[in-house]
């Protein structure tokens, strides 16, 4: 399989002088098109970092990341923007649902951002809302309905327009055991059905074990790599858990 993602030697570092944090430190890896990949470390090791410059939202302070043969540490803030908006879809703890909307328009909005003709744009919601089962609460406000919900219809947002990466931040973080599960095998789905490539970070073993491949990062580097092949996910939890104990991370919310 070709490489989708090679993150190259990446250095991220705040401050400068004495007080210089390396929030990442020359960290190297590849990811497939389509594979799950779940980041995972104790609390500022990097995790976030990470995302934020695999995302765009933040500029490497050294190393290079091509997306196929785009090299996007060399885009100007233009070319980011319309590389952001053609490839990527975040879902991030937070919601940010607009409260004046119904779950139906606030999915549709990230449409009309892009001027889509309203047809499309109103067949591709009813089938994201399908597939994420959140239909029959496409009329209600974000206030009317539950938290996991909310969450779905913020992941329907980030994936109507079926970007080719979904960057996930904690997206099970404000969830209850039952809707993080829900989510987790809606992210599967999307994994199996459209071949999303999908990157979530999670201090959350249980969260962690629906992924393929896992990247430990300890003080900013490459710690540790998990690959699930063909184990139970339950197996895949044990081992996790296992790296955990030894890097002082995270626990497992529900286990
Ligand atoms: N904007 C910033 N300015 C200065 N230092 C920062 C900034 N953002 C992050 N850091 C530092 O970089 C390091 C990595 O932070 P990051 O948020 O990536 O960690 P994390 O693994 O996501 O942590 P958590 O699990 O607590 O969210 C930490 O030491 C943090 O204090």
């Amino acid at each position: 399989m070709r490489d989708y993602i090679r993150v190259c030697d990446v250095e991220k570092y705040y401050g400068n002088g004495e007080s210089v944090t390396k929030a990442i430190d020359r960290v190297s890896f590849t990811v497939n098109r389509g594979e799950f990949m779940g980041v995972m470390g104790a609390s500022g090791s990097g995790k976030s970092t990470l995302l934020n410059v695999l995302s765009t939202i933040d500029r490497v302070t050294a190393g290079h990341i091509f997306y196929e043969e785009l090299d996007i540490t060399e885009l100007t803030e233009d070319s980011l923007a319309k590389f952001r908006k053609e490839n990527l879809g975040f879902i991030f703890q937070e919601y940010n649902l607009l409260d004046t909307l119904t779950i139906e328009e606030n999915i549709l909005l990230a449409m009309t951002l892009q001027r889509e003709n309203q047809r499309t744009a109103k067949q591709r919601c009813q089938e994201i809302m399908k597939l994420l089962d959140i239909e029959t609460v496409a009329k209600k406000f974000p206030y009317e309905v539950s938290g996991g919900q909310r969450q779905r219809c913020a992941c329907a947002r980030a994936l109507i327009h079926r970007p080719k990466l979904i960057l996930a931040d904690e997206p099970t973080g404000a969830l209850d055991s039952k809707a993080a599960q829900t989510l987790l095998e809606t992210f599967v789905r999307l994994n199996q059905t459209i071949q999303a490539t999908i990157f979530m970070v999670t201090h959350d073993a249980f969260s962690a074990s629906y992924c393929s491949r896992i990247l430990f990062l300890k003080d900013g580097r490459l710690f540790h790599e998990l690959i699930r092949g063909e184990r139970s996910r339950r197996e895949f939890l044990n081992e996790i858990l296992d790296v955990l104990s030894l890097t002082g991370g995270e626990s497992c919310d529900v286990c």
